[in-house]
């Protein structure tokens, strides 16, 4: 048990799907593993390891932003011995072509976050992804016929910003969309020499103004899981 999971040495698998909401985390565990058991509720964090095409593959909540997704990741990876962190989330679009329902594979994460900032005395570090879920990803949804966009994304502290047109100026740097977690987990990654990705559904765009509907959500969800799902 560590601070924020009550999970048992040899409870989780190496390889863990992570998705900001912990519901998010239960519907994964009850709609594609098979037995899935439930190792985690501490906060309602839920987490659960089951089977999929008979390989092992836990999945569990890491809430928002990037002081959360760090105290998860810290602990599943010098914890419970995690290899493979991948992030399944939703992402607002920067950009005209990025559309809603677009899958978009995270390569690197730029961030406004002052965590990195503090770590390396003011210097700025680059968080990217791992290169070989990376081209794994790539490769399993080129079989799957499921489209992909990859780039650099936005790592952001706010869900609200005060000005709603900052967004610009990293659109016009070619900032594909914004979240709020996968600069602190790429980070995390890096230091333990363990292996990230981040794979994100466009559920929002801030230059359209779209939103997508709950069903939607869930239907398109489903293409960005089975990627991840695959790669474990
Ligand atoms: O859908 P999830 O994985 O939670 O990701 C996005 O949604 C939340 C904001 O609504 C933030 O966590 C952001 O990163
Ligand atoms: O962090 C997020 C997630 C989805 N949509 C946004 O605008 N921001």
């Amino acid at each position: 048990m560590s601070v924020h999971i009550e999970a048992k040495k040899g409870d989780i698998a190496e390889t863990i799907l992570l998705p900001g909401d912990p519901l998010r985390a239960k519907w994964i565990a009850e709609t594609f593993l098979e037995d899935p058991k439930c190792f985690n509720k501490i906060r309602n964090m839920y987490g659960y390891t089951g089977t999929y095409k008979g390989k092992r593959v836990s999945v569990m909540g890491t809430g928002m932003g990037v002081p959360s997704i760090s105290i998860y990741a810290n602990e599943l990876i010098t914890d419970y011995g995690v290899k493979n962190l991948i992030r399944v989330g939703s992402a607002g679009s920067y950009q005209k072509h990025i559309k809603i329902r677009d899958i978009v594979l995270a390569m690197a994460a730029s961030s406004n976050s002052g965590i990195n900032k503090l770590r390396f005395g003011g210097a700025d570090y680059a968080p990217t992804a791992s290169f070989n879920l990376f081209q794994k990803a790539l490769e399993i949804a080129k079989s799957k016929d499921i489209p992909l966009k990859a780039g650099n994304i936005l790592t952001s502290d706010e869900f609200y910003e005060d000005d709603f047109n900052s967004y610009k100026k990293w659109s016009e740097f070619g900032v594909l969309c914004v979240e709020m977690e996968t600069a602190g987990l790429y980070t995390l990654a890096a230091k333990h020499d363990v292996n990230a990705l981040t794979i994100l559904t466009i559920s929002d765009s801030l230059v359209t103004g779209e939103r997508t509907t709950s069903k939607e959500r869930e239907t398109t969800f489903k293409d960005m899981m089975e990627i991840a799902l695959e790669l474990a």
